[in-house]
């Protein structure tokens, strides 16, 4: 898929209602909630959450961020935030997407790949297959004995992540140690369609205004 005129921008770990409102008007295309999860920073309650779903005006996205991988489980966690996009950070079982489109027919599906090697593009391209609406590469490690499923601070394998964006037929996004210093050289190596930010833009923790306006002019 081909890049957009201006690459999309989710804007991750939103913490508080404050916190939505800035990255909507610093020009977010979409906000991240973080569900319950085996390690990471940016983790909210569901109530939160919620709240800031209820908040958060069209066109912008809302999406829930999930580390459940039975049906059950997320269509539960789902029901409890309301977001109309469902970005499942661990692998799922393939009926999955079909299950999940089924009972919520018009929520989106993104699908995480953490990119350590070549073989995730096969990964990649079988969630599409199987109903993945978007992908989202990401540099967490689901094979430790803790999970790492996102939330890392670190880059990973451009050069592996290109090769998906060129050959997945859905929007890709790209995630993990993105801030102002590198977001260019991401666009121009990767090209995918949108950007995904929880540590460049926060200092202590907070969402910093100055890093997002910064990041954000750096956008094309
Ligand atoms: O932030 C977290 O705590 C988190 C935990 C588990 C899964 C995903 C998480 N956040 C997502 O990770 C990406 C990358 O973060 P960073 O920019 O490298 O700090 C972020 O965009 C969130 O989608």
């Amino acid at each position: 898929m081909q890049s957009p005129f201006r690459t999309r921008v989710k804007i991750c770990c939103i913490s508080s209602i404050a916190e939505a409102q800035t990255a909507i008007r610093l020009g977010a295309d979409a906000l991240g909630l973080v569900g319950r999860m085996p390690s990471g920073p940016g983790v909210v309650s569901d109530d939160l959450a919620a709240q800031v779903v209820q908040v958060t005006p069209p066109p912008i996205a809302t999406f829930m961020l999930t580390s459940e991988t039975t049906v059950d489980g997320i269509l539960a966690h789902q029901r409890r935030v309301g977001a109309n996009t469902i970005q499942l950070v661990d692998a799922v079982s393939a009926g999955t997407y079909t299950q999940l489109k089924a009972a919520l027919p018009s929520v989106k599906l993104v699908q995480v790949i953490h990119v350590i090697d070549e073989r995730n593009i096969d990964e990649a391209l079988l969630a599409v297959q199987l109903g993945a609406d978007t992908l989202l590469l990401d540099s967490g490690n689901p094979n430790l004995a803790v999970k790492e499923l996102g939330g890392t601070g670190r880059i990973h394998n451009w050069q592996v992540s290109r090769q998906i964006v060129e050959q997945s037929p859905v929007p890709v996004f790209l995630a993990g140690g993105l801030n102002s210093n590198n977001v260019r050289e991401a666009i121009d190596s990767v090209g995918p369609f949108g950007l995904d930010i929880c540590s460049g833009v926060r200092t202590n923790g907070q969402l910093d205004t100055q890093k997002l306006e910064a990041f954000m002019r750096l956008l094309s």
